[in-house]
C-alpha cells in the first residue's frame, strides 16, 4: 500500500430518519466495530440535527465519529430553523456534510453556498464532506465530468486540506434508486477529482484527501465499489440505517 493512500472512511447519512430510539443502531455499530475493522477503516454517522448531541455523547470513546448533514454559513444570528457549524461542533460533531444533492435540489443551494458552508465547517474545526455529482440528464448528455469538475471547483474552499476536506461523489441518479455507475465510470470520475484536488489543495496533499463514492451502496456491491482506484470509502444513505448493513459495507475493507 502506498504511504499516501488515505485511510478509508465509511460515513452514514441518515437523512431525515432517526428518533431517540435510534441509539440502538449506534450501539450495534459500536458492537460490530471490531479491532480488525478499526485497523482498516474510519466510521462516521451523520444523524439528523436533533440526534447529533445525544449520539456524540453516546459515541465518546468508541471511535465512531458523528457528523451533521448541513450547516449555515454564519456562526449565529437571526436564521430561524438553521444550525451553525459551531453548534454542531459544540454538540460533539467532527464532520458535516455540505452540498448534498438533496440540499442542492430542494433548497436551491449553489456551489457558492456550499463553499460558504464548507468555510464555516472549517472555521468551526469540522471536516467538511463536500458532495458533488451529476444528474441523469447531465450524464446522458456526456457532461458528467464537466459538471463534477465545476461543482468541485466551486464548492471547495481555498483553505482545504486532507484533514478538513472529504469529497463525496454521488451521482444524483444513483441516490436511493438501486442504480450504480460501472466501476469504470466511478474510476473515471474519481480520477478527475483526484487530479483537480492537486490544484485545490496542492499536489502533495491531494493524494491524501478521501474521495468517497455514494449512491445505492449496499453490502452486495460494496466490495466492487470500494476496490475502484481512488475510492477511499463510501457515503451511505439507506443502508446506513441498519447497523448490520452499514458494518457489512465497511467490512469490504477486511477483504
Ligand atoms: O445520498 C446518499 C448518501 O448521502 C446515498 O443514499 P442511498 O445510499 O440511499 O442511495
Amino acid at each position: 500500500m502506498s504511504v499516501d493512500r488515505p485511510r478509508p472512511l465509511v460515513a452514514g447519512n441518515w437523512k431525515m430518519n432517526g428518533l431517540k430510539s435510534s441509539a440502538k443502531v449506534l450501539d450495534e455499530i459500536h458492537a460490530g466495530y471490531t479491532p480488525g475493522l478499526k485497523a482498516k477503516v474510519d466510521l462516521a454517522v451523520c444523524p439528523p440535527a436533533t440526534l447529533v448531541g445525544p449520539l456524540a455523547l453516546q459515541a465518546v470513546g468508541s471511535r465512531v465519529a458523528i457528523g451533521g448533514q448541513d450547516c449555515h454559513a454564519k456562526e449565529s444570528g437571526a436564521f430561524t430553523g438553521n444550525v451553525s457549524a459551531e453548534m454542531l461542533a459544540d454538540a460533539g460533531a467532527t464532520y458535516v456534510i455540505v452540498g448534498h444533492s438533496e440540499r442542492r435540489q430542494y433548497h436551491g443551494e449553489k456551489d457558492v453556498d456550499v463553499c460558504a458552508k464548507a468555510v464555516a465547517a472549517h472555521r468551526a474545526g469540522l471536516t467538511a464532506i463536500v458532495c458533488i455529482g451529476e444528474t441523469r440528464e447531465e450524464r446522458e448528455a456526456g457532461r458528467a465530468l464537466s459538471v463534477v469538475k465545476k461543482q468541485l471547483r466551486g464548492s471547495t474552499p481555498v483553505d482545504s486540506n486532507s484533514q478538513n476536506l472529504v469529497v463525496a461523489y454521488e451521482p444524483v441518479w444513483a441516490i436511493g434508486t438501486g442504480l450504480t455507475p460501472t466501476s469504470a465510470d466511478v474510476a473515471e470520475v474519481h480520477a478527475l477529482i483526484r487530479d483537480e484536488l492537486k490544484r485545490l489543495v496542492g499536489k502533495a496533499d491531494s493524494a491524501r484527501v478521501r474521495i468517497l463514492y455514494g449512491g445505492s451502496v449496499k453490502p452486495s456491491n460494496a466490495t466492487e465499489l470500494m476496490a475502484v482506484e481512488n475510492v477511499n470509502g463510501a457515503l451511505v444513505g439507506g443502508a446506513s440505517l441498519v447497523a448490520a448493513d452499514f458494518l457489512a459495507i465497511a467490512g469490504a475493507y477486511l477483504e
